[in-house]
C-alpha cells in the first residue's frame, strides 16, 4: 500500500521527498517534545480537552482571506485526508489535502494541533481529544501537508487518526511555533531525537539543506530500539549523503538495559562524541516521547539529568584550568 501510495503522490512531490520515504524501515515510539536543552525545564501539556466548537470549514476561511495560508491559529479547520501510507508495524504517515494553491502557513519549527470529537460532557456538548503534531512535509508545498504518527494501541487521537478512511476530514488550528529557526542563526546545531521525536528534527534539518546560503553544521544523534525502529533512515541518509554539513548517527544501543522507553537509549558518551560543545554559536535541540505520563515524566528526568551532565560537561571543556585548581 505504501508503494502505491507514494507512487500516487510522486506525481505532485518533488522527486526527493518521494525518493526518501522509499522502502521505509520499521519505525518507534511517538510523542515527543522539542525543546533546548536550556528550556528542558519548560514544556507544554499534549493533554487538553475542550467542549466548544468554533469549527470554520476551509474553504469558508479561502474565500474570506485568499489561497496563501491554509492554517489558522484561532480557528479549527477541516483538512481532507487524501491518502495513507503504512511506514511500519504501528507507524503510519498521513497526507491531508487543502487548496493546491495555498501554503499550509507553518514557520520552522512548528507544530500543529490536531483535535477529535470524543463524546459529550454532562451538559451535553461534545468533548474533544486534541493533541499536537508535526508536520514533516515542506512548509513551501502547495495543497497538502504530511503527518507521520505512531498509532497506540489504546491511543485516543492516534487510534482515531489510524480510523480515518480518504475523505474524511480532521480538525487542525495552528501552527504552534516550537523555536524560531533562522538561516545562520547558530554554527552548529547538536540535535537528540528519540523516535518520532525525528519529525521536528527534520523540520530544523530541511529548512537548513534546502537553502544553500545556510551555512549551519548539524549533528544528529537518533536513538531507537532496534535497527529496524529507526524511522525515516533513508532519508535521512540521502539527505547525509548529498550534504556534508548534515552528520547522523544513529544509535539502538542499551548496554545497561535499564532504559525502558520506546524511543531508545543514549549515553552521556553518545553525547558528548556526537553533539558539538559548548560555544556562543551552538545550539542544542533535543526531542523525546510523551506518550503518557510515566513515560513523560521519565523523560523528563532523563532530559534534567543529561542537561545536568551536559553542564557539567561542557563547563569542564571550557574551563579546564578553572576545573584543576
Ligand atoms: C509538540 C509535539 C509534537 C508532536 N508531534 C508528533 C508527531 O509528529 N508524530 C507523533 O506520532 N506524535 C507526535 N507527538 C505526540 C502526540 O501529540 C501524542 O502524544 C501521541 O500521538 C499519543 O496520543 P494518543 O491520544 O494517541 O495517545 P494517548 O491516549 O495520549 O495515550 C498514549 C499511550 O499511552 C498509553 N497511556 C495513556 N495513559 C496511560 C496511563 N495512565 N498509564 C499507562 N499508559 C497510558 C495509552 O494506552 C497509549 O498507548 C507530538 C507531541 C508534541 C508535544
Amino acid at each position: 500500500m505504501a508503494a502505491t501510495f507514494f507512487r500516487r503522490l510522486s506525481k505532485a512531490t518533488p522527486a526527493t521527498f518521494n525518493n526518501a520515504f522509499r522502502g521505509q524501515p520499521k519505525s518507534g515510539f511517538a510523542g515527543f517534545r522539542f525543546t533546548t536543552i536550556a528550556a528542558v525545564a519548560g514544556g507544554i501539556s499534549t493533554y487538553y480537552c475542550f467542549s466548544d466548537s468554533n469549527l470554520v470549514h476551509l474553504d469558508q476561511v479561502n474565500e474570506e482571506t485568499g489561497p496563501k495560508v491554509a492554517l489558522k491559529s484561532d480557528k479549527w479547520l477541516e483538512f481532507k485526508l487524501q491518502d495513507t501510507a503504512r511506514v511500519s508495524h504501528n507507524t503510519h504517515l498521513f497526507r491531508f489535502s487543502f487548496d493546491p494553491s495555498a501554503k499550509l502557513g507553518l514557520d520552522v519549527a512548528s507544530c500543529i494541533l490536531t483535535r477529535a470529537p470524543l463524546g459529550q460532557d454532562a451538559e451535553g456538548k461534545t468533548k474533544y481529544v486534541i493533541r499536537p503534531y508535526t508536520p514533516i512535509s515542506d512548509p513551501d508545498a502547495q495543497g497538502y501537508f504530511d503527518l507521520l504518527i505512531k498509532v497506540y494501541p489504546e491511543g485516543k487521537m492516534s487510534q482515531h487518526f489510524a480510523s480515518l478512511k480518504p475523505g474524511d476530514v480532521v480538525e487542525v488550528k495552528g501552527p504552534i511555533e516550537k523555536l524560531r529557526y533562522s538561516p545562520n542563526m547558530k554554527k552548529h546545531i547538536g540535535m537528540i531525537a528519540g523516535g518520532t521525536g525525528i519529525t521536528p528534527m527534520l523540520q530544523v534539518i530541511e529548512a537548513i539543506l534546502k537553502n544553500p546560503d545556510d551555512k549551519t553544521q548539524v549533528s544528529l544523534l537518533y536513538a531507537n530500539v532496534s535497527p529496524d525502529d529507526i524511522l525515516l533512515k533513508q532519508k535521512l541518509d540521502i539527505l547525509a549523503a548529498s550534504h556534508p554539513n548534515l552528520k547522523v548517527l544513529y544509535t539502538v544501543d542499551n548496554p545497561t538495559k535499564t532504559w525502558k522507553g520506546g524511543a531508545g537509549f543514549i549515553s552521556k558518551d553518545m553525547v558528548t562524541k556526537c553533539l558539538p560543545g559548548p560555544a556562543e554559536d551552538t545550539l542544542i535541540l533535543s526531542s523525546s516521547c510523551a506518550g503518557h505520563s510515566e513515560t513523560m515524566l521519565k523523560t523528563k528526568l532523563w532530559l534534567w539529568k543529561m542537561a545536568i551532565i551536559l553542564r557539567f560537561h561542557f563547563a569542564s571543556l571550557k574551563h579546564p584550568l578553572k576545573q584543576s585548581t
